[in-house]
């Protein structure tokens, strides 16, 4: 995205020379030769930065009391002073009142270039500072070694770039999220902020301030204007999280804004401008919503340009062991703490393991057996240091002992049971695909199948029926996108 810049003075020669070397370096520009025409253009549209002049004729505010407005709205919109007349002492209050710099007039354009160039990357580091410290773990890359995961990220490499709109549908904890982050990152807008609304945590009362902002009162110091996601989203991607719970009288708002690329801010009549790209994520069954009256089609239809769907954990098994080390790393940087193993009983316990609540159960967990397992930071963790409910889940095979039915049986009878048990936890391991678990298991294929007859073991080969459910879990026709589960 290029970066569009303000550019305040009251000589047009001075606006006009400063817009040509700019242009020439990509940036886009507009214009203004008051203060009350700088203020709209810059509530209309949030600018990447403003060149201000100190003295402005025939203007209501000079130019340090409109940087105090900008400042007070827009804080994080960097301000370069431009002076002919300058002092050290008006240069020192500039900077003082929020400026990033000061320029004397007459300037080479070699100067203006390299203070505006130092600004932006100051404005995005902060903005990407902010973002890390108030996501601290927020992940931006799908992890999973699953077909469905590949085929996910697959899709995501697909869409990012295009600029679409896209829903993403799973159930909770499912990763929804990170896929938005993902397609953001890779988007072109990734220097851009990501904001994210979360629908179904926000008091209905305050949705659309929330999202179209707040006009600014009769005094803007005292009662600045504030902004909604929408235009803080400028340049970058706005998430609607749980867009299900949005209330119906916004989502007919939010339908002309995403139509006319603007809308009003609450409490005033000023028509804002933005660019942002829309990303939507649901664990609810939209097409059941909009029967019941509850979700609106044509913002469905507006939102599911791309549909993408995130399976529940336990549809893709396969990716418990490389998550949880995944976490497990995640979880030792923050913590400090001294890394565990993760034993391998520990592991196929986890596999065999509904996970309700799916990946983010997953990662709980992690956490929480890095504090709280018993034994020294060396003793790797094991599936009976597990919770209850995860290590009960542990295939049977796994926990023989003297009682075990197993050990009532004469070698022969034992040892079918024994694969019967083993080749079902295996099977289960790898969500039913008889090819991977022969790999595993060191089997041909053809021979395995023979084997699971032979014991008596329930297959429906899912190798074909994954690949095709895979192809349609990753990206479904748009209008069909699946409910959460
Ligand atoms: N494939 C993945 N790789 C790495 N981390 C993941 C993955 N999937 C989920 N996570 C992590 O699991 C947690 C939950 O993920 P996320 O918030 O994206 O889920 P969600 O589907 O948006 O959930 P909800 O609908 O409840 O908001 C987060 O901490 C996220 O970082």
């Amino acid at each position: 995205m290029a970066h569009e810049i303000l550019i305040v003075d009251d000589e047009p020669d001075i606006r006009a020379l400063i817009e040509g070397i700019l242009t020439d370096e990509g940036y886009e520009c507009r214009q203004a030769h008051n203060s009350d025409s700088a203020l709209a253009a810059f509530r209309q549209r949030r600018p990447s930065l403003v060149i201000l002049d100190v003295w402005l004729q025939n203007s209501r505010l000079d130019g340090l009391g409109l940087l105090s407005v900008m400042q007070s709205e827009e804080p994080q919109v960097p301000c370069v002073m431009i002076s002919g007349h300058g002092t050290i002492e008006m240069a020192v209050q500039a900077i003082q009142q929020g400026a990033y710099d000061f320029i004397e007039k007459p300037f080479k354009a070699d100067r203006l270039l390299l203070v505006i160039a130092r600004a932006l990357e100051a404005a995005r580091l902060r903005r990407e500072n902010s973002e890390l410290r108030l996501r601290a773990g927020a992940e931006a890359e799908l992890i999973g070694v699953s077909s469905v995961m590949a085929q996910l990220r697959n899709a995501i490499e697909k869409v990012a770039p295009t600029g679409s709109r896209v829903l993403i549908t799973g159930p909770a904890g499912s990763g929804k999220e990170v896929a938005a982050r993902m397609i953001h990152a890779r988007s072109r807008r990734a220097d851009g902020p990501f904001v994210a609304l979360n629908c179904a945590t926000l008091n209905p009362a305050r949705f659309e301030e929330e999202l179209f902002g707040v006009e600014a009162g009769p005094d803007p110091v005292a009662q600045p204007r504030r902004a909604g996601v929408l235009e803080r989203a400028h340049g970058g991607t706005l998430l609607l999280d749980e867009v299900a719970d949005m209330p119906l009288e916004t989502q007919g708002k939010i339908v002309r804004a995403l139509q006319e690329q603007g809308f009003e801010r609450v409490g005033g009549a000023t028509r804002v401008k933005v660019d942002v790209r829309v990303l939507a994520t649901t664990s609810r069954d939209l097409q059941a919503e909009i029967a019941a009256g509850r979700f609106r089609e044509d913002l469905y239809y507006r939102l599911a340009v791309v549909p993408l769907k995130v399976p529940p954990l336990r549809e893709r098994r396969e990716d418990v062991p490389v998550l949880a080390r995944h976490f497990m790393a995640r979880s030792v940087e923050t913590s400090g703490l001294p890394p565990r193993e993760l034993a391998e009983d520990a592991l196929a316990a986890m596999q065999a393991y509904d996970w309700p609540g799916n990946v983010r159960e997953l990662r709980n967990l992690i956490d929480w057996l890095l504090i709280m397992a018993p034994g020294e930071a060396r003793d790797p963790i094991r599936a009976d240091m597990l919770p209850p409910q995860v290590g009960a889940a542990a295939p049977a095979v796994l926990k023989l002992d003297r009682s075990s039915e197993i050990m009532t049986l004469p070698l022969r009878e034992a040892r079918e049971l024994f694969e019967k048990q083993y080749l079902e936890a295996q099977l289960l391991r790898f969500g039913g695909n008889i090819s991977r678990t022969a790999n595993f298991v060191g089997m041909e294929r053809s021979a395995l199948h023979r084997k699971l007859k032979f014991l008596g073991v329930h297959t429906d080969d899912r190798q074909g029926a994954n690949a095709a459910s895979q192809a349609g879990a990753a990206a479904v026709p748009p209008g069909a996108a699946a409910p959460g589960g």
